[in-house]
């Protein structure tokens, strides 16, 4: 079984056609980049796979089952939708703490993910002082409490720097490595076609692409040849 199954999904906005009969598989354990320019439907599919947006068309399921009937929803699917807004007088870990007890987690979870996303030392500190970088790396903290088999990342990457960028690409390799499943939103070409297995790259809400990428894909230049 698929960790995440798209069929024949599709999305109205009035008269816009945001997703169009895109069908795609992300199979366990892999690494996969979802790519498209500005406005193909990249973040409308990903909030489709997460019920939190209703279909027009077509079905999104995970492992078989449509989002909303899953039986442990954060052990199954961590998600990081665009740059997530935390409350600026929280510390890391209050924000983590609120959400693990929300989950019915336990309590040992929100040091260890703290530490997985390199927060430790920082944890104390109320988050309005925090860079861009250390919002996304508490925004995949947040996303990794409930140690999801399956993560979906919308532009993980945005505003990280050199740095940032090459610990994003340690991390997601890491979960990969420890059999979790990758579905990741980016612009980042350069970066993303190092470690990810496949690609799925959609133009106008529709499948322009879906394959596996080895050491040989020149990434850009399929994607612009796909995207044109
Ligand atoms: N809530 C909404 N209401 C109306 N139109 C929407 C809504 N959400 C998305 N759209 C439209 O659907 C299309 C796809 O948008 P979407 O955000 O899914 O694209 P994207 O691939 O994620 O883009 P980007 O790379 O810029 O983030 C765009 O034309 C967008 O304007």
């Amino acid at each position: 079984m698929s960790a995440i199954s798209v069929t024949h999904l599709g999305k109205s906005f009035g008269a816009v056609r945001a997703v169009d009969d895109l069908s795609f598989t992300v199979e366990r354990g892999t690494l996969t980049a979802f790519l498209g320019p500005n406005g193909a439907g990249k973040t409308t599919t990903l909030r489709m796979i997460l019920g939190l947006v209703t279909p027009t068309d077509g079905t999104a399921v995970i492992g078989g089952t449509a989002y909303r009937d899953l039986e442990r929803p954060v052990s199954t699917v961590g998600a990081v939708l665009e740059a997530t807004a935390f409350h600026p007088g929280l510390s890391a870990r209050t924000h983590l703490e609120a959400l693990r007890i929300a989950a019915g987690l336990e309590a040992g979870r929100v040091a260890h993910v703290l530490e997985q996303v390199d927060l430790t030392g920082a944890a104390d500190r109320r988050t309005k002082g925090f860079s861009l970088g250390m919002r996304q790396r508490l925004a995949l903290a947040s996303a990794m409490l409930g140690d999801p088999e399956i993560l979906i990342l919308d532009e993980p990457a945005n505003g990280l720097d050199p740095a940032g960028m090459r610990w994003l690409r340690g991390f997601l390799q890491a979960c990969v490595h420890r059999g979790r499943t990758v579905l990741v939103s980016t612009h980042v070409l350069a970066e993303i076609g190092q470690i990810a297995d496949q690609a799925i790259i959609i133009g106008g809400g529709r499948l322009a692409w879906q394959g596996p990428l080895t050491s040989r894909t020149d990434l850009e230049e399929l994607y612009l040849e796909v995207t044109r």
